[in-house]
């Protein structure tokens, strides 16, 4: 099915799964989807490889992570989180050389802390992993040590607009 995208997230600097800077990243762009899911796309490398052609799970566990930490800004942008459990099924392999998607939504949400779940989609539409994370509100400033930089945290228009995007 298509989707709308209303809106495209912000990328890290140097973040292993953002990062625009970081040459072995994933550089994994995040859209906020009309349906209220968010969605991410990324080139997977022959550099993230387990065994050969085979993405590692410890690089599916990372976009999923944060690609289910990012959904809790669709609605409010002002709340960041870190990481408390992350549970992981390995359902298929990920190839490496290939545009995958990851999908993240939200399941629930309190005053501390809040949940969600995603998936990994593979070009053939198969999915390849599934996940569920907890998450600890905090306050960025406390995360990171300091505010987030303009080089750090900022919007980077992609060279073609993407108007919709087919899950
Ligand atoms: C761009 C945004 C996307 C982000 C996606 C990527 C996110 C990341 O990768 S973050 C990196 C990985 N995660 C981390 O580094 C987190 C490491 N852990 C910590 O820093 C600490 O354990 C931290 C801050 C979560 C909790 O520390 P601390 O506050 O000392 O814990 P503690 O005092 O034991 O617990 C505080 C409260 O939280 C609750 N709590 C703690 N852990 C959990 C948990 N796993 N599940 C449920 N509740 C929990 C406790 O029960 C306690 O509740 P109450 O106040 O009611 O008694």
């Amino acid at each position: 099915m298509k989707y709308k995208v209303i809106k495209k997230q912000n990328s890290g600097n140097s973040c292993v799964v953002c990062g625009v800077n970081n040459e072995l990243g994933l550089k994994t762009s995040f859209y906020e989807l009309e349906n209220g899911e968010l969605v991410a796309i990324c080139d997977t490398k022959d550099w993230h490889q387990s065994y050969p052609g085979r993405v590692h799970g410890g690089m599916s566990a990372a976009l999923l992570d944060e690609t289910i930490g990012r959904a809790i800004s669709i609605n409010d942008e002002t709340i960041w989180g870190v990481t408390v459990s992350l549970d992981i099924k390995y359902k298929k392999p990920v190839p490496t050389d290939a545009t995958i998607k990851i999908i993240g939504r939200i399941t629930s949400e309190n005053r501390k802390l809040f949940e969600g779940s995603g998936e990994i989609i593979l070009p053939s539409g198969e999915i390849a992993v599934t996940a569920t994370g907890k998450y600890m509100k905090m306050p960025v400033e406390k995360i990171t040590d300091g505010e987030l930089t303009s080089e750090e945290w900022k919007h980077v228009e992609d060279k073609e607009k993407l108007e919709y995007i087919e899950i």
